[in-house]
């Protein structure tokens, strides 16, 4: 237990394990108000396994997990959890309910507004490209103000220069109202973004 003012998460020598092996060494690190944290690491390097784990999705092999009490979480995997047969509109007001987000029409109006959706609201998902799948994916965000902690598994791929700017500003905005981040990602950090704090996953063995 822990009562240190603004922080939201902390591991200690937490490990993950995916088919009984160890896909990292184990981690520790916290997670504070105001934060973006960048996990780092090879391909199969454990960030999925350790994201899912640190959002509650699976259950730590061993270690320390301590998280705020009453701490909302909001998790965005890799993959976007869009329906193709639903509409744009339909699709987010799912991932709303998905998420128990407790959004109105009218939230998820404005999100798809400004996720640059609202013309395409009544079509079919199938018709979207894969960009503009992960900007359906990621307008949960704009719904989800009262998630203290979201954790976003590679939320920059696919999307354009136009979709990291509106991401950039939803994180940076997130930040400011004392809210944190724990996400992957294989690309650059955009340029002109505060770049977040980092912490590199090693194999099971390794020095951190
Ligand atoms: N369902 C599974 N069963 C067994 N092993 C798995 C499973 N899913 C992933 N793994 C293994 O666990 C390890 C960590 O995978 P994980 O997806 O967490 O890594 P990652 O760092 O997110 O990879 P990437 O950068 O490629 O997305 C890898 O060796 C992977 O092959």
């Amino acid at each position: 237990m822990t009562s240190e003012p603004g922080l939201l998460a902390r591991a200690r020598e937490l490990r993950c394990e995916r088919g009984g092996r160890a896909v990292c060494a184990p981690q520790s690190f916290s997670v504070r108000a105001g934060q973006a944290l960048w996990l780092r690491g090879r391909n199969g390097s454990g960030k999925t396994s350790l994201l899912r784990v640190l959002a509650g999705l699976a259950a730590p092999a061993g270690g320390d997990l301590w998280r705020a009490p009453h701490t909302g979480i909001l998790y965005a995997g890799h993959q976007n959890a869009v329906k193709d047969d639903l509409s744009l509109f339909e699709n987010l007001q799912f991932l709303a309910q998905l998420g128990q987000l407790h959004a109105a029409d009218a939230d998820v109006q404005a999100a798809l507004r400004h996720w640059g959706l609202w013309a395409s609201r009544h079509r079919p998902a199938r018709m979207l490209s894969q960009g503009l799948r992960r900007r359906l994916s990621l307008a949960r965000l704009s719904l989800a103000d009262q998630r203290a902690l979201w954790v976003l598994d590679e939320p920059f791929d696919a999307l354009d220069d136009d979709g990291v700017a509106v991401l950039v500003a939803q994180l940076y905005a997130h930040h400011v109202r004392g809210g944190a981040t724990v996400l992957s990602s294989h690309l650059s950090w955009p340029s002109g973004a505060a770049e977040p704090d980092q912490h590199w996953l090693h194999p099971p063995g390794a020095q951190a």
